[in-house]
């Protein structure tokens, strides 16, 4: 019954010359198998389905929407019994290809398939009521229902299938292979962004690396204590914890990177307290700014601390430049580093004077001795963790587990050899791999399904 996968041959990656899908004209053709059978299917698909139904039917209203009903089929013109045969109705969008369709199910007799047939092409021909009615190009139906969203993804790997295994007669389903190259180019659109996605799923199970820097006593350390308090409960009432870092007004205190496992608004993080960034100091400090820069490429989120009232010394400018500036405009390795500015010791500016730097990039003002403006930094935090962690509330469904991001880099493979393939056994090949990878995610039922379609549709097997 099953022939197999043809290699090379005449068998190339050519689309059809059917006309494209939504063209407005009505096909119809024998959607069961030719030869002899005990009910063959005739099948309408476009805008003059109905007048089709209505005109062989006569003088009968169109039957209920998607009910079997027993009719007298006659010929428009010359009024001549043909058959006495079910018929269903199909309004759009809810047919096989979305548009409005119409099916004749007749007592399977070559006599009566070709009656019913020349009934249909005769009332186009004849321009009687049925205008615009013509039998269907090679493929047609499947290329209107996917210019109609109407088949998925799985179908259209079935129907490539398909036409590879059984398309060796004249129904050659060719139209349907440059629907599946758009629709595996969307795939992959969607793969890619799925397998994002998989870094955020990883940050959200093992925490994101959140660092804090900036140049000498701007207020790291203290920020780094108050997050750590604050996550530790300490601004809900509960038992704080202690403060992990040394806090002076010496600048250099910091020299080497501090982590603390932290809980920030239920993301968990991993915070590290950096050396101040700055030039031309001793070899311990040196290394400790090393160190800090190290870090700084490894963050997930860079919390950039500046003192606000600092703002013009070389060390902050020399910050700006270096650090906050380059992230703003898009890390320079692509990656999806992000920066939150924060200018502390907000308790030294002047009360409700101007904001001190009206050039920088969007930045918030805090006091971590005073928590003025601790909300609304946490509340920016807590949006910069949810975007990089995605937000399980909320955002997509994220990939935890490593064997579905296998699958699916397995799956963009297979779909990189697709398009690559310039024969059509080596392209559906192709695509039975990424199919077989996409099943072992969604978890059975695919084959079954995909059986389902070629039986439907291609009456192979009968
Ligand atoms: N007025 C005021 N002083 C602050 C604030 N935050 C921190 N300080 C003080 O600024 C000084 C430096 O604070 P640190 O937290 O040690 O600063 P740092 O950035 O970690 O410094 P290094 O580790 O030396 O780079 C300390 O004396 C703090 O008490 C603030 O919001 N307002
Ligand atoms: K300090
Ligand atoms: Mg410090």
């Amino acid at each position: 019954m099953k022939k197999g996968i043809r290699g090379g041959g005449p068998c190339t990656r050519q689309g059809s010359g059917a006309p494209a899908p939504g063209s407005g004209a009505t096909i119809f053709a024998l959607s069961s198998g030719q030869g002899r059978c005990g009910i063959a299917v005739i099948r309408t698909s476009g805008p003059a389905s109905g007048q089709a139904l209505r005109s062989l039917t006569a003088p009968r209203d169109l039957p209920p929407a998607r009910k079997a009903c027993l009719r007298l089929l006659s010929d428009p013109r010359s009024e001549e019994p043909l058959d006495r045969a079910l018929v269903l109705w199909f309004p759009g969008p809810q047919s096989f290809t979305g548009e409005d369709c119409a099916e004749f199910h007749v007592h399977g007799g070559p006599a009566v398939v070709s009656g019913v047939l020349q009934a249909l092409g005769e009332s186009a021909a004849l321009g009687l009521s049925v205008p615009g009615l013509r039998p269907a190009e090679a493929g047609e139906f499947t290329r209107r229902a996917f210019a109609h969203g109407k088949l998925s993804l799985t179908e259209a790997l079935a129907h490539v299938e398909a036409y590879i295994d059984f398309g060796e007669d004249d129904n050659l389903e060719e139209g349907v292979l440059d629907q599946a190259d758009s629709e595996v180019r969307e795939l992959e659109v969607a793969l890619g962004a799925h397998l994002r996605d998989a870094r955020r799923g990883q940050r959200l199970r093992s925490g994101a690396h959140v660092v804090v820097a900036g140049p000498p006593n701007a207020g790291k350390s203290s920020l780094v204590n108050l997050l750590s308090v604050w996550s530790g409960g300490g601004a809900q009432g509960r038992v704080g914890r202690k403060p992990v870092s040394i806090v002076s007004p010496e600048p250099g205190t910091t020299r080497d990177v501090l982590e603390t496992p932290v809980d920030l608004a239920g993301f968990p993080a991993l915070l590290s307290d950096t050396a101040g960034l700055r030039e031309g100091v001793g070899p311990v400090e040196q290394e400790g700014v090393r160190r800090a820069q190290k870090r700084l490429e490894q963050a997930d989120l860079i919390l950039a601390v500046l003192d606000a009232s600092d703002l013009a010394s070389a060390s902050s400018c020399n910050f700006l430049d270096t650090v906050v500036i380059p992230a703003g405009a898009g890390s320079p390795n692509g990656s999806s580093q992000r920066l939150l500015l924060v200018l502390n010791k907000s308790d030294l500016l002047p009360a409700g004077g101007p904001d001190p730097s009206p050039d920088l990039p969007p930045h918030l003002l805090l006091s971590c001795l005073t928590g003025e403006g601790l909300d609304g930094f946490l509340e920016a935090l807590r949006k910069e963790l949810a975007a990089l962690c995605g937000d399980p509330s909320t955002g997509p469904p994220l990939l935890t587990r490593a064997r579905h991001q296998h699958h699916l880099q397995g799956c963009l493979d297979a779909l990189g050899h697709y398009k690559q393939a310039k024969d059509l056994a080596l392209a559906a090949e192709a695509l039975r791999v990424a199919r077989g990878h996409l099943t072992r995610i969604t978890g059975g039922g695919g084959t079954e399904e995909i059986l389902d379609i070629i039986f439907r549709d291609f009456c192979v097997g009968k």
